[in-house]
């Protein structure tokens, strides 16, 4: 039996997160002063402020700090080896967006045990182990649940220099705007899942490690970023604008795209979380004459995509620059 593993999930990949706003809203209930321990063990560096960085990061001492987060998503693609390498890459990236390094990591698995086999669970997590060793980072423990659809992920802990965190709320004006992966992969995934179709440079995408852009950007002295993930290019240079009281100005023909996905664009493959990323955005943007189907690919919900960095980062394209605060938080140009 060939198990197509997309056909068990609703939404794939970053593209079932709940919706950027209602997030919003929820994590809102969660602040002020009553969301504070009284007698905290430890002193809290990063936390839900601006409406919340990639990771939680608590101060160890001087010099090091730990980074704490979490991850876990529908089959993105059909098959489990890829999928449970991607799930890791993405779980994993969260901690290079904060500017650290992955120290340890525990599996976090829902499956369907009456429908799939074990056996197929097996592969997800092999593929997962594979990609945090390849990333130096200790893999050892889990926790796993029966659950109609699959899910997959890791919480992972870390270690930052909190001096050299790269921050959500830390753009400048006058900086460049670099994004080091290209977009795409929300369309060409909901393409997959659609068709069949394997599309191996966006696998190759999801499955690469976010560590050489992020020690890249930590020695170019950047101090702001965040991944791009489900609320696509847009949303979170939306979250990045609104956390640090910028502009972010956008090129869109700078942008880096995977070759086929315009073409899965204007074919019809663009997922509901794309188009409510762009409905969210939207009066918070100016796009000029920008058409719809190009808005809707800045929008493209991405699984593990690259970094948005304030700094220009050697190696990785310059996509746009840093903008004292405007009318508008972000602005595209066409
Ligand atoms: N259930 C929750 N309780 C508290 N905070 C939450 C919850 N869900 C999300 N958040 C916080 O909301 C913010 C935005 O969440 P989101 O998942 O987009 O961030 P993220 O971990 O960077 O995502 P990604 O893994 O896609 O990069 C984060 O700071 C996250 O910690
Ligand atoms: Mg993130």
């Amino acid at each position: 039996m060939t198990v197509r593993l997309t056909q068990y999930a609703g939404g794939g990949g970053c593209a079932c997160k709940i919706p950027p706003g209602e997030l919003d809203t929820l994590v809102a209930t969660l602040g002020g002063g009553a969301s504070r321990p009284k007698e905290p063990a430890a002193e809290l560096l990063v936390g839900l402020d601006g409406g919340g960085d990639d990771a939680a990061v608590v101060r160890l001492d001087g010099e090091r700090a730990i980074v704490t987060t979490a991850d876990f998503f529908t089959p993105v693609v059909d098959d489990a080896f890829d999928w449970g390498r991607i799930a890791a890459a993405n779980a994993l990236s969260d901690v290079y967006a904060m500017g650290g390094t992955p120290w340890a990591a525990i599996n976090l698995l829902a499956w369907p045990r009456e429908t799939l086999p074990m056996e197929l669970a097996a592969e997800v997590l092999r593929g997962g182990r594979e990609v945090a060793h390849a990333a130096g980072c200790q893999v050892s423990g889990g926790h796993s649940v029966t659950d109609p659809e699959p899910k997959y992920g890791m919480s992972v802990v870390g270690m930052v220099d909190p001096a050299r965190m790269l921050r959500l709320d830390a753009a400048e004006p006058g900086r460049a705007l670099t994004l080091t992966k290209p977009l795409g992969t929300g369309v060409l995934n909901a393409r997959h899942k659609a068709t069949g179709t394997v599309f191996d440079e966006a696998v190759a995408v999801m499955t690469e490690l976010n560590r050489d852009a992020s020690l890249a950007a930590v020695g170019a002295g950047v101090r702001a970023g965040t991944d791009v993930t489900g609320f696509g290019l847009l949303g979170h240079a939306y979250r990045m604008a609104r956390a640090s009281g910028v502009t972010l100005a956008l090129d869109a023909a700078a942008v880096p795209f995977l070759a086929d996905a315009r073409a899965a664009a204007v074919d019809g493959f663009v997922s509901g979380g794309s188009r409510r990323n762009l409905a969210w955005v939207a009066p918070h943007a100016e796009f000029g004459a920008l058409a719809e189907v190009e808005r809707l690919l800045l929008a493209d919900a991405q699984t593990s995509g690259g970094l948005l960095l304030a700094g220009e980062v050697p190696g990785y394209p310059v996509v746009g620059e840093v903008l004292p605060r405007g009318e508008a938080p972000v602005v595209v140009r066409g």
